[in-house]
């Protein structure tokens, strides 16, 4: 799940840019990029790493000008080499850059075409610079010098035609100014923000979640609805136009189980209130079921899942306890991008607190379980420390299915969910009991927050694609493709570019 921001101001946009990224860090931790436009060219600066450590005062220096994008990344398509960092750009027409989040799942026929039709050549095997192309070369059918928002948004029509799978993106056109879309299903989130400038008229930011408007002083103005595109010219022009043929909102609901900030807002619902509700819910479940059983307390499994936890506690009228304590300096292990990496992670960024567990029966929540890396070492850790019984609740249902929209689950045999029921996966991760929530509870709790939206994108739970053309056969590929043996066979590769980037210069 990347990170998108962009800004279209009448003062430096840089900084403004880094601080959206930095509260938008917990979306990508594997490289960054902030692409601005000053004097008629572009001026970028993109590497592996984390936020801080990417970007340094020479960089910024360099970053100059009033209309900017960022990325931050989380590879879900291509190798996580340098060279496929955020934001791409081409040439022609105009100058076009792109940051995008979300997976495209016909992104190698668009390759195809793409040569075929317009003798574009693609050099990365990132389905960012597809779309990107696509892009391009629907802005280039259209002849004029100044683009018109109608022919900025008949491109964007083009591009939702030919376009499959998840995606929010923004793009700036040097001369003219910036576009912003959803795909039609609305799955991956992105909002838009205003804030008055010291000359009345207002400057806009289009950004992933509706935190990073918060950090940088711009106000809620709403989400992007489906299949809709802003355009923001250089002045500041703000248009806006539904640019899909029926638009369905189906947003992705793993956004607000794991991916998203809670302090963020998404169609509406409140990441945070979601996640209270689905503890509420869980921890009725638990009542029901586990009437019997002799819990003592309720241990979270930091940090995701504290706010769901607490819930169960309250709802259970137990103690609730941080039995583990986070190292603040170690990110997120699920969006690791190697299976042995996740594993190493887990010890190094949790540790028990002994007096917590010792001797007790223990309720240890998560909001997901997915490959079952956190889940099964922490209950080892539990029992190191001297829990007498180790129960384990999830929030979300059981993964069973590969998600295909930006989320890297490609492979459904490193799903502990799949194909096993529930007795199976207990016994693996070691629990002496494990329940999950059901779909209906999970969906009813987020749906809570705005009932407007009907339906949700659950495909990693049912296996039932939106999108309606992933097929099997897509499915065995993509697993081929980007399971985490292939993915550490490349590991050389992903640490060496095929093309060296030029964007280090004088300011
Ligand atoms: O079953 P798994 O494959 O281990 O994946 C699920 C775990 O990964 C995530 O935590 P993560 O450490 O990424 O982030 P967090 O600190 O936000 O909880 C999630 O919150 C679960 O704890
Ligand atoms: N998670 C994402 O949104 C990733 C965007 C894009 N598919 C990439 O891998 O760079
Ligand atoms: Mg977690």
């Amino acid at each position: 799940m990347c990170g998108i921001v962009g800004i279209v101001a009448k003062t430096p946009v840089n900084q403004s840019i880094y601080d959206a990224l930095t509260v938008l860090q917990h979306r990508g931790q594997d490289a960054a990029g902030i692409m601005t436009i000053y004097e008629g060219n572009f001026r970028l600066r993109k590497a592996n790493g984390l936020v801080r450590d990417v970007f340094e005062s020479k960089h910024m220096l360099r970053l100059r000008g009033n209309i900017g994008l960022g990325h931050v990344r989380y590879p879900t398509a291509g190798s996580s080499s340098s060279a496929e960092a955020q934001p791409f750009y081409v040439n022609s027409p105009y100058g076009i850059s792109l940051a995008h989040n979300g997976n495209l799942t016909n992104a190698d026929e668009l390759k195809e075409m793409l040569f075929n039709t317009a003798r574009r050549h693609i050099n990365t095997t990132s389905d960012s610079e597809v779309l990107l192309n696509i892009l391009a070369h629907e802005l280039c059918i259209k002849r004029d010098l100044e683009l018109t928002p109608d022919a900025v948004f008949s491109a964007i029509s083009k591009v939702h035609e030919l376009c499959r799978g998840g995606y929010a993106a923004i793009a700036m056109i040097i001369g003219q100014g910036m576009v912003a879309f959803r795909d039609k299903y609305g799955i991956r989130p992105i909002v838009l923000g205003k804030r008055e400038a010291a000359d009345g008229s207002f400057e806009y930011m289009v950004a992933s979640e509706s935190v990073a408007l918060d950090a940088v002083g711009f106000q809620f103005v709403r989400d992007l609805a489906p299949g809709e595109a802003v355009y923001i010219t250089d002045e500041g022009q703000l248009f806006s136009q539904q640019c899909a043929e029926q638009p369905e909102n189906c947003p992705c609901i793993f956004e607000y189980v794991y991916f998203a900030r809670p302090d963020s807002k998404i169609d509406g619902i409140s990441v945070y209130a979601s996640r209270v509700r689905m503890g509420q819910r869980l921890g009725k479940k638990i009542a029901k079921e586990w009437a019997d059983l002799d819990i003592d307390v309720v241990i979270p499994i930091p940090e995701t899942s504290c706010d769901i936890a607490l819930e169960i506690a309250n709802n259970l009228d137990l103690p609730y306890r941080q039995g583990f304590v986070k190292n603040r300096y170690i990110g997120r292990t699920f969006i690791m991008p190697g299976q042995t990496e996740r594993v190493k992670s887990v010890r190094r960024k949790l540790n028990a607190i002994g007096t917590e567990f010792k001797g007790k029966n223990v309720l240890l929540v998560d909001d997901s379980i997915v490959r079952g890396t956190t889940s099964n070492q922490i209950i080892e850790m539990a029992r190191e420390a001297g829990a007498k019984k180790v129960y384990f609740a999830s929030a979300a249902p059981e993964i069973r299915f590969p998600n295909v929209y930006g989320i890297d689950m490609p492979s459904a045999n490193e799903l502990i969910g799949h194909g096993r029921e529930l007795d199976e996966i207990c016994d693996i991760i070691g629990a002496d009991g494990l329940i999950f929530q059901d779909l209906e509870d999970l969906e009813a709790a987020v749906r809570d927050g705005n009932t407007d939206i009907k339906n949700f994108e659950t495909s990693v739970f049912t296996g039932h694609y939106v999108t309606g053309d992933v097929t099997q056969e897509y499915l065995e590929h993509l697993d081929k493709l980007r399971n985490d043996d292939a993915k550490a066979d490349e590991e050389f590769f992903q640490n060496s570019s095929n093309m060296e980037m030029h964007n280090e210069g004088h300011p």
